[in-house]
């Protein structure tokens, strides 16, 4: 089976909150909240492979230098292997605003369990917990 790698960042604001973006209509797993991030193309680092994905689906800027390592996902689906490090950043440039009409949504560490997300995400939702 092929291991994919997707670059996933949760961005904290001020206030503690991580944001969680809704996969729209049509995508698979429609309706799942999700971290911000997407596929790392060849020749692409992690840290790259956000920074463009930010851009791309938030409008906001950020620097590799402000991405620390979290945890990673490693789950089986059932047409791929998801091998997904997961960013935490503090600090970026710009309002964050959905650039694919995906709905997005600020959520404090407790409230994380009442948003369903991809199985590969669950057992990030304890270290991420920790962490904040
Ligand atoms: N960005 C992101 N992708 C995730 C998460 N959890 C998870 O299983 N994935 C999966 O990782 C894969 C890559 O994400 P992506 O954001 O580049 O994929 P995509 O929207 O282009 O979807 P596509 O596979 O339909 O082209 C998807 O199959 C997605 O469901 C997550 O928390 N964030
Ligand atoms: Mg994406």
């Amino acid at each position: 089976m092929k291991t994919v790698l997707v670059s996933a960042v949760s961005l904290i604001d001020p206030d503690g909150r991580v944001l969680l973006a809704q996969r729209p209509e049509g995508k698979s797993m429609a309706g799942l909240w999700e971290f911000p991030g997407g596929k790392v193309e060849p020749g692409e680092t992690p840290e790259a492979a956000l920074i463009r994905e930010l851009q791309e689906e938030l409008g906001i800027d950020t620097w590799a230098s402000c991405l620390a390592p979290l945890s990673f996902a490693s789950h089986s689906y059932e047409d791929f292997h998801l091998l997904m490090p997961l960013f935490a950043c503090r600090k970026w440039k710009g309002v964050v605003h959905p650039q694919e009409g995906q709905a997005l949504k600020w959520v404090g560490a407790k409230q994380l369990r009442d948003y369903p997300m991809p199985p590969a995400d669950i057992p990030l939702i304890a270290a991420l917990q920790m962490w904040l």
